[in-house]
């Protein structure tokens, strides 16, 4: 039997605040003592700490669809920053212009816009397992999210690709994205390089960083993905 808990600040990310230790509240489930512990519960979903997973990887390299994949088995709450920016403009908010103009020219979005967000969503949701795609996308993304959220992800996967695969595939990916042609692209590339790959380096020194070949067919890249959130114990939703 299982009861919503509305405000949890208390317990959110205060094992492992550095920073700001009630930047952030949300909403989860906690379960009833009369309830027999099942063995494969774990640490996590018993203390109730949001599970934060960053996914990274220059464009193209595969960042959604293996997070599609990590949904389906895992139950993860998927949040693609780049989706929550693209749906702000679409809903005409007052920071849509800026919001469009910067993705067309494929630089970065001042930090605490998207970072807001990623934390309104994360408190709608009463899941405790987040996918956080495509962000951090610099290490100012990745200082403010630390210093506003008091946190650190405890996984970052890193979705390693040759820029001429990744090009190929977002040229084909045909989703009526401003962003998907060759100029965009090699800016995109550019900005990959100069800003996202010291963040990348940080969870590296950190000892944070999954680093999984993009290369090969969804189900071969998959097959390295696993592994790394079986190793944490969380009950898988399909086989
Ligand atoms: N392993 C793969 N091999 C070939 N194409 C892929 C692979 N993974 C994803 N794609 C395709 O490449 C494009 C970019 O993938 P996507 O998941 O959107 O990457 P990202 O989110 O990192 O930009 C999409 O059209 C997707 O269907
Ligand atoms: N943390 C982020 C993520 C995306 N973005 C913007 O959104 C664009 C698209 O991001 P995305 O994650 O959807 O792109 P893909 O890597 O999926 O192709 C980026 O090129 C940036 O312009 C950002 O400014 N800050
Ligand atoms: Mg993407």
């Amino acid at each position: 039997m299982w009861r919503r808990v509305t405000s949890v600040s208390h317990l959110t990310f205060a094992h492992k605040s550095t920073v700001n230790k009630n930047a952030c509240t949300f909403k989860c489930w906690e379960s009833f003592t009369t309830e027999i512990p099942r063995k494969e519960k774990t640490t996590y979903q018993r203390a109730k700490t949001p599970f934060i997973t960053f996914v990274l990887g220059g464009p193209g390299s595969g960042k959604g669809t293996q997070c599609m994949k990590i949904v389906e088995n895992f139950g993860f709450t998927h949040l693609s920053a780049g989706e929550l920016l693209r749906r702000e403009i679409a809903s005409n908010s007052a920071d849509g212009i800026m919001i469009l103009n910067t993705i067309k020219e494929g630089k970065i979005v001042p930090s605490e816009l998207t970072i807001k967000l990623i934390q309104k969503e994360m408190e709608l949701s009463d899941n405790y397992k987040f996918l956080i795609d495509g962000f951090p996308r610099s290490e100012d993304n990745r200082k403010a999210f630390e210093q506003i959220f008091g946190a650190e992800p405890d996984v970052v996967l890193f979705f390693d690709c040759p820029e001429d695969e990744m090009v190929k595939r977002v040229l084909n990916r045909n989703q009526g994205r401003v962003d998907d042609n060759i100029d965009t692209i090699k800016k995109r590339l550019k900005v990959f390089t100069a800003l996202n790959l010291p963040v990348v380096n940080h969870y590296l020194e950190k000892g944070k960083l999954y680093k999984i070949n993009g290369v090969g067919t969804v189900d071969e890249i998959y097959k390295q993905v696993h592994p790394v959130f079986s190793s944490f114990h969380f009950e898988q939703v399909r086989v």
